[in-house]
């Protein structure tokens, strides 16, 4: 049977996570994306149990309580977290999971799943990654304040991942996480 693998994917928010893993989602079928749970408002187009299980903060604290989180994190003024049991069903199954993720949830799995593949992505410059949040143009100003002081924070704890990738030109990006992922045996 093959053996599943947990993999971390974190970096500042616009620097392009999403936007890398539904290209690889895309030429690796195979792999799977956790569905998190968050108290955050849907963005225009999300669907609830696709992008995110959108729930709200009385629900969210009772999932901690519930111990029905494998990790999860406030940031920029919302609740994120990574759904236990689904996780664990798909690694126990041979799947590789992914899970896209800030960095307290990285630093949280990193000690509760030593194992797991952790990989950050970076943005070309601090001025590029300003531009990327403003031109996807689904954040107010105030929360744009709060991932850009956050970003700095996450860029400073890169070296505690085991790859690091700079997201430029954006296939050369996808090239760059393959290499990472299917190192050949
Ligand atoms: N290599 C790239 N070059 C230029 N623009 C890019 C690149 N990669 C992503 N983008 C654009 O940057 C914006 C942010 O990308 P994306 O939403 O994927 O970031 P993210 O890291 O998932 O952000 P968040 O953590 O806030 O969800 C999008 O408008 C996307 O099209
Ligand atoms: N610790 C966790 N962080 C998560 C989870 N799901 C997403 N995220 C991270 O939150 C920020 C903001 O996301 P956005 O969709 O509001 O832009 C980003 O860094 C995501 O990677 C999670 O389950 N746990």
């Amino acid at each position: 049977m093959k053996t599943g693998k947990l993999i971390v994917f974190t970096g500042p928010s616009g620097v392009g996570k999403g936007t890398l893993l539904r290209k690889l989602l895309m030429q690796h079928p195979e792999l799977v994306l956790s569905i998190s749970v968050t108290t955050r408002s849907p963005r225009p187009g999300e669907i609830n149990g696709i992008d995110y299980y959108f729930v709200n903060v009385e629900k969210f604290q009772q999932m901690v309580a519930d111990e029905e989180l494998l990790e999860w994190a406030e940031f920029a003024g919302n609740y994120y977290g990574t759904p236990r049991l689904q996780v664990e069903d798909l690694i126990s199954q041979g799947k590789w999971v992914i899970l896209e993720i800030e960095l307290e949830g990285a630093r949280q799995i990193r000690r509760t799943f030593p194992q797991a593949l952790r990989l950050f992505i970076l943005p070309p410059s601090l001025w590029e990654l300003e531009q990327r949040i403003r031109r996807r143009g689904t954040e107010t100003e105030e929360a744009i304040t709060k991932r850009l002081r956050r970003a700095q924070e996450e860029i400073n704890a890169a070296n505690e991942f085991d790859i690091q990738i700079v997201n430029d030109d954006l296939d050369k990006a996808l090239e760059n996480l393959e290499a990472a992922l299917f190192v050949p045996c």
